[in-house]
């Protein structure tokens, strides 16, 4: 397969326990896994090796500076390309990037979601859609504190605790106004499936060729 021309670029941001990789999953269910590459901001924090468990535990997780964004804008640059990436894995047990990465080749459709992905000009000047995906802190705060008990092996006191002292400051800071770069905000308190399916709509038009400006990936 070539590319004459580069791949459609989704970022999708929003707080933490908002629903971004929800609403992630469902457009690649609706739209079709075999043109859809999905990529996690989460992959791209920085490698810690040098700390004790106990520092990184320490570390501000919701600060810009948390995130390799050089690696993602090279990364993002050369799938934009047609080449294929070494992507980092992150491991949130260890709170560190594995030894492990994952060979990923480009897609027609990329979509990239985290929730500090709208923070860099240089990624947001890359992408062709910015998605905002909003929920009422309340609603975030619950669910992230069932995900991170049951999913990231977290207690209810460290949950808690990183909320109130980085994750809830962080997210006014620096996600929150985000929002502002955003062509699309999705509100996720409850039901996404309306905005789910005019998003997989586009996405199945630029496959398909049917849309104006984009005519990609041809197959020779
Ligand atoms: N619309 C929704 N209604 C109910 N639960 C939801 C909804 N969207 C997401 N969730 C749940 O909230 C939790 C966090 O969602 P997730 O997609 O992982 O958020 P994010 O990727 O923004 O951190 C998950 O357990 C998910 O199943
Ligand atoms: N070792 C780490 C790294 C990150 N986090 C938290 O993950 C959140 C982002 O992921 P979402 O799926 O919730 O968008 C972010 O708020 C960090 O606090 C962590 O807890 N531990």
């Amino acid at each position: 397969m070539s590319n004459n021309k580069k791949s459609f670029l989704i970022l999708v941001a929003g707080g933490s326990a908002s629903g971004k990789s929800t609403v992630v999953k469902n457009i690649l269910k609706k739209a079709g896994a075999h043109d859809v590459l999905i990529i996690t901001h989460d992959d791209y924090y920085n490698r810690e090796d040098d700390l004790t468990m106990e520092q990184r535990i320490k570390i501000n997780y919701d600060h810009p500076d948390s995130l390799d964004n050089n690696l993602l804008n090279f990364h993002l640059s050369e799938l934009l390309k047609g080449n294929s990436i070494e992507k980092p894995i992150y491991d949130f047990v260890s709170y560190n990037r594995s030894d492990k990465t994952e060979s990923v080749n480009p897609k027609p459709i990329i979509i990239v979601e985290g929730i500090l992905v709208l923070t860099d000009k240089r990624i947001r000047e890359l992408a062709d859609l910015k998605i905002f995906v909003e929920s009422d802190d309340d609603v975030r705060f619950i669910r992230r504190l069932q995900r991170d008990i049951n999913e990231r092996q977290r207690t209810v006191e460290s949950v808690i605790d990183q909320y109130l002292n980085t994750v809830k400051p962080m997210h006014y800071k620096y996600v929150k106004p985000t929002k502002r770069y955003a062509d699309i905000i999705i509100p996720n308190d409850t039901n996404h499936s309306v905005a789910v399916d005019v998003i997989a709509g586009k996405i199945k038009d630029i496959i398909r060729g049917n849309n104006n400006e984009w005519f990609i990936w041809k197959v020779l």
